[in-house]
């Protein structure tokens, strides 16, 4: 996505939930610090799979045939349960952190992303990844880039269209139900519930720009 397209959904999203975009700069540059410059990357599959955390996401992993695997962070864990690595993770360090660093330490291509709310994580959990690409919400920096999209499932359909795959199947993506944390408060699930409709807001405008027609289901094709 377009930064100038960006920057007021961004501005948005921050309002609706009270996100200190300031915070998410200071975040970016703290990346920064650490971050690689993208190397060359091509891909010669026609299809993405994105791999998202909602409860029922087991069930779809069977219709994934040949094409690049890009796993949404915490989803990570019941995925390499069933199929091992993935190509690629789409993170901002809130899953499984060992998941995480195994998945990079094996290859598995990272995109992690910085903000204002995972600072801590990257302070403590940075020096263990081997080669990561660093992303942003906020304006992109030397080395740390934006795609475009907001939670870690609809960014990482936002890199897909970068890469210009020519299909983008999501799976494991349900905007109603969270996927509950055994560690979420009340405000917790409040929070993520915004988030998801945030997420459906920006794989339906992605389908929109890609000509695609969308429908909610187990697997979105756009
Ligand atoms: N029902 C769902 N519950 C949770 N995540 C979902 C669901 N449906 C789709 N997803 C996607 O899976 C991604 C990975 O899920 P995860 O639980 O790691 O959330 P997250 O992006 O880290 O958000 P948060 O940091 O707020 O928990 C989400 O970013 C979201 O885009
Ligand atoms: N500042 C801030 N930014 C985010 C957050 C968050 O909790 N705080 N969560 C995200 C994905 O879930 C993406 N971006």
């Amino acid at each position: 996505m377009r930064l100038k397209r960006w920057i007021p959904l961004y501005r948005e999203i921050a309002a609706d939930l009270n996100i200190r975009t300031f915070n998410d700069y200071y975040a970016s540059k703290m990346l920064q610090n650490y971050a690689f410059t993208m190397k060359d990357i091509k891909f010669n599959e026609r299809t993405a799979y994105i791999i998202g955390n909602s409860p029922d996401m087991e069930d779809y992993l069977p219709s994934i045939s040949s094409g690049i695997k890009i796993v949404a962070d915490s989803a990570i864990t019941r995925y390499l349960m069933r199929c091992g690595y993935p190509d690629i993770i789409v993170t901002d360090l809130d899953g499984n952190i060992n998941d995480i660093i195994n998945a990079n330490k094996n290859g598995v291509l990272t995109f992690i992303h910085a903000h204002g709310d995972n600072i801590i994580k990257i302070n403590s959990y940075i020096k263990y990844f081997k080669n990561f690409i660093g992303t942003t919400q906020h304006i992109p920096i030397k080395n740390i880039y934006n795609f475009g999209g907001f939670t870690d499932g609809d960014r990482a359909a936002y890199i897909a269209d970068y890469f210009n795959f020519n299909e983008i199947v999501l799976i494991g993506f349900d905007f109603n139900r969270p996927y509950i944390k055994d560690y979420y408060t009340v405000n917790d699930i409040i929070m993520k519930r915004k988030k998801l409709q945030w997420a459906l807001k920006l794989i339906k405008m992605l389908a929109e720009s890609r000509g695609s027609k969308f429908t909610e289901s187990g697997i979105i094709e756009i």
